[in-house]
């Protein structure tokens, strides 16, 4: 990890009919480092992703990737520069199987024409990295299985490999853990682990907890949609704004 931001937002704020739903966030994430966004119910965690995504347009403040300013930019644009995101919701194509889902989004990666043939040449660049992709996070032996019949952890390991198909240098991924068994909590987080340390930046919203705290170097902690601490796992457990944010919960 190098002390270098590769993403920094600087006084992000987003008001929404006169709520103000983001206030005046502010927070740089180095290259290579591994950031959890914790907070309450409707803290703003997931807006947060969105104005770093393009999805929303923040009322005022920046975003930059890599010291370039990229506010206005369109989702597409950011994705280009190098930022990958996953969302609550499954962005699957269930009817296709796992390597035809991968190799579409390498194919969107690698340019031309996204088409979906039952027979792929089996060399040709898009498939060369859906295989990888698909090694990379241990579903190697799924690449014939539709999408559709995965469990819910390979099906979020499917989503992280067809965003390693588009080579991103930073990773949003939006509760990765949500609706997995918790069999496959485990086997999740150690392939988002891998993601990491191959170099990647991360940035992960969760709410489990335990699952956070032992992956990630930093810690931010949103709520009421302001940034209440961002500081290593050890020193928000015993942050007292951080344990009152979550009502005498014990972290
Ligand atoms: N487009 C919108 N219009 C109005 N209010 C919104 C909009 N998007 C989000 N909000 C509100 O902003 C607040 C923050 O929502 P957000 O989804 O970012 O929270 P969160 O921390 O991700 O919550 P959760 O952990 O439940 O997913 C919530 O009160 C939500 O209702």
């Amino acid at each position: 990890m190098s002390n270098q931001p590769v993403l920094t937002v600087e006084h992000l704020a987003l008001t929404i009919g006169g709520a103000v739903i983001i206030d005046d966030v502010s927070l740089s994430v180095a290259q290579g480092e591994m950031l959890g966004v914790i907070g309450p119910n409707g803290a703003g965690k997931t807006t947060l992703f969105n104005l770093i995504s393009g999805v929303m347009t923040p009322t005022t403040g920046t975003v930059s990737l890599e010291g370039r300013d990229v506010t206005n930019q369109t989702i597409d644009a950011r994705a280009r520069a190098g930022l990958g995101r996953t969302f609550q919701t499954s962005s699957l194509f269930p009817a296709l199987s796992a390597l035809e889902n991968v190799r579409l989004a390498a194919q969107v990666k690698l340019g031309g024409a996204t088409s979906v043939l039952r027979f792929p040449r089996p060399n040709d660049a898009a498939s060369t990295v859906a295989r990888a992709g698909l090694e990379e996070v241990g579903l190697g032996h799924h690449s014939e299985t539709l999408a559709g019949v995965l469990s819910h952890g390979d099906k979020r390991k499917l989503e992280i490999a067809m965003l390693l198909a588009t080579d991103p240098s930073v990773i949003l991924l939006d509760e990765p853990m949500a609706g997995v068994a918790s069999g496959d909590v485990a086997g999740l987080s150690d392939v988002i682990r891998q993601v990491h340390k191959s170099g990647r930046t991360v940035l992960m919203v969760e709410h489990h907890m335990d699952i956070v705290l032992g992956l990630v170097d930093r810690v931010a902690v949103m709520h009421h949609g302001q940034l209440l601490a961002c500081d290593t796992p050890d020193a928000v457990m015993a942050d007292e704004a951080v344990q009152k944010a979550y009502l005498g919960a014990s972290l």
